[in-house]
């Protein structure tokens, strides 16, 4: 057979297989595959897949990354590590892909990640990595606390050892352990699955970087049996199989090999037209004292409970020796995913993904340097009003049934500054991604002079026919956040003419930071002039603006809004964004003194209550409420 391989079909392929992986990305699960008597798995999972995309150099692979760390940042056991899945006690292996990824995406600052670490040190030992270090807590997992024969699932596994030993902390340690376990074959035994091949792909990849004559003689010996493979069971291999044993033959260093070649070009011909490659990968659940599983027959398909089971003695028959895969394809797509990149290490060219959304809106170094200087910025048409008008509706119908009418928070005054609803992209689909859309969350990381932004909150603020003044104010006041670098864009969601209520800011007040109890600014037009002037500032009236401009104000802008003269209501959607590695702090001053820091006292400890479930003061602010947008 003739054998041409082109960049650009593995990058097509790559691309292909990367809308795959993001069609099915959950925002608060990632992804999710194999079922076994534990459920299926969702953190180990994600760790795997995440920290293969983390490893691919293009924008899509690195945003899918850095949301699958997100996601692992927050589901994170309080004593350090992941799991298999939802409820199951944390293991070695899943907390080894978790840290991966981490480390691929240069967290290695992260509290999570020291945590984690922390928790996986004490699974190594001089046998290698054991999956699980205290029976006790799997086996009352498993309902079965009374059996006490845990030796199998808490010895070392090569399959986990090789993993752990691409960590840069193990590296040494294990490469040595590695050196001393592989088979006469050439491969490294696996415990976890039936396919040598997995252990050994990872056990070369961390080995074809060490130098000594040792591992380089190690590496050889692996190639030479994947080359051997690939030409015996040509045509018979799983893609997960094939992507395995080319993945060992690309890491050993054999490119030009014609074998490798034919079974890259088998590889692409596998993809499906969704871009997926089929479920290969056969994971294997041995008995809890099984040493030595490639000795056991028969394994089972797992489907499920046959019938229902009471005593431990029917649990040990019934969950056991059974093995499952990745029905949904992630785990087989992310491994040939892992061979294309082996193949073409540098090559970004990956078909990029067309979401339907605007990508990039062309933020000037003027804008960036306008809004440093001013604390606030109108832009231009970043939407066409077709779509704005789509969206007013949807919000229109959201905020008629969940809207508040409020005093827009301190002041009370006797005629209402505005209707207001939170968080409207949970309850509509549509107004979700329109929040999460990179390109304001792009524009709001380049206006903030930042790499990576989370969501604070969306909120909606409809001033009614008759709505008074919002009043003058700093928002920072009220998010517990400790980072100045925040932001929100508020968007009209159709023209305001100038009696409709515009928003006014004080144009540089950001550079002064929290400026204490401002209330008294409302009292008088004198009371803000005075403020101006002896500040040398002056206020900018957002009066005429057209439907697909935006305004942008910074955390600490004092900002409000004119009374609505007009009979139409002046419609309005706000996102709020911060720097990410921000943690949750109040301001200064700690103690409040009058009402108004009272209250937004209040009114922060509210929002670390509602965004930042379980987390405290001194935390990093990240949530699921709270998700990274961009990167
Ligand atoms: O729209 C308004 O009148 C007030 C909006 C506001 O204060 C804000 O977006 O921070
Ligand atoms: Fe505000």
């Amino acid at each position: 057979m003739h054998t041409i391989l082109t960049e650009h079909d593995c990058s097509q392929a790559a691309g292909k297989a990367l809308q795959f992986l993001q069609a099915g990305f959950h925002p608060a699960t990632g992804w999710k595959d194999f079922w076994t008597p534990a459920g299926v798995s969702d953190a180990w999972v994600t760790a795997y897949t995440g920290s293969i995309l983390a490893g691919i150099p293009c924008k899509e692979a690195q945003t899918l990354a850095f949301r699958a760390w997100s996601i692992l940042e927050c589901t994170q056991y309080h004593t350090g590590g992941w799991s298999y899945g939802h409820t199951v006690p944390m293991d070695a292996d899943s907390t080894t892909w978790g840290l991966l990824l981490a480390t691929r995406l240069g967290q290695q600052h992260s509290k999570r990640y020291q945590l984690a670490l922390q928790a996986l040190r004490p699974h190594i030992n001089e046998q290698g990595v054991a999956t699980y270090l205290h029976p006790a807590a799997i086996a009352g997992f498993m309902g079965i606390a009374d059996y006490p024969h845990f030796e199998g699932w808490t010895q070392a596994h090569m399959c986990v050892t090789a993993a752990t030993a691409l960590l840069p902390p193990f590296r040494e340690q294990l490469s040595g352990v590695l050196l001393n376990n592989q088979q006469p074959d050439g491969s490294w035994p696996a415990y976890w699955w039936f396919e040598t091949a997995y252990t050994t792909a990872l056990a070369v990849e961390c080995l074809s970087a060490d130098p000594s004559p040792q591992a380089l003689t190690a590496v050889k010996r692996a190639g030479a049996m994947a080359l051997q493979r690939l030409t015996d069971e040509s045509g018979q291999l799983s893609p997960f199989s094939l992507a395995l044993l080319l993945n060992i033959g690309l890491s050993a260093g054999l490119h030009s090999e014609t074998v490798i070649r034919k079974g890259l070009q088998q590889l692409l011909q596998l993809q499906q037209e969704n871009g997926c490659w089929k479920a290969g990968a056969w994971l294997r659940i041995p008995r809890p004292d099984d040493l030595v599983p490639d000795m056991t027959t028969p394994w089972q398909r797992w489907f499920g409970a046959a019938q229902p089971m009471h005593t431990t003695a029917e649990k040990l028959a019934g969950t056991f020796h059974i093995f499952s895969v990745d029905q949904h394809h992630y785990f087989t797509t992310a491994t040939v995913l892992k061979t294309l990149q082996l193949y073409h290490p540098q090559q970004t060219h990956y078909t990029p993904v067309s979401s339907g959304i605007r990508e990039d809106y062309p933020l000037s170094a003027a804008n960036i340097a306008a809004f440093s200087r001013d604390g606030m910025i109108q832009l231009r048409q970043v939407f066409d009003r077709e779509s704005i008008y789509h969206y007013k509706d949807r919000i229109t119908a959201l905020v008629a049934h969940a809207g508040q009418q409020e005093h827009s928070g301190r002041s009370s005054r006797d005629i209402r500054s505005f209707l207001r609803a939170t968080d409207t992209g949970d309850t509509d689909k549509e107004i979700h991604a329109f929040i999460r859309q990179p390109v304001l969350a792009a524009i709001a990381a380049r206006l903030l002079q930042t790499d990576a932004v989370r969501l604070y909150h969306d909120q909606a603020f409809f001033k009614l026919p008759g709505n008074n003044a919002t009043p003058w104010h700093q928002d920072h006041t009220y998010w517990p956040v400790d980072t100045d670098q925040m932001l929100t864009i508020w968007i009209p969601l159709e023209d305001i003419a100038p009696d409709m209520g515009g928003m006014r800011y004080v144009a540089g007040s950001h550079q002064k930071g929290y400026l204490g109890d401002i209330d008294y600014l409302n009292n008088s037009p004198q009371a803000l002039a005075d403020f101006t002037d002896s500040n040398g500032l002056s206020v900018y009236s957002a009066d005429n603006i057209p439907a697909g401009d935006v305004l942008i104000h910074h955390g600490w802008t004092i900002h409000g809004a004119a009374p609505n003269t007009s009979a139409r209501t002046r419609k309005s959607l706000t996102i709020v964004y911060f720097a990410d590695g921000a943690r949750l702090a109040g301001i200064t001053p700690a103690t409040p003194s009058s009402d108004a820091e009272k209250q937004a006292a209040w009114l922060r400890d509210e929002d670390l209550r509602l965004r930042f479930p379980g987390c405290t003061y001194g935390d990093f602010a990240i949530s699921l409420r709270t998700p990274l947008l961009y990167p």
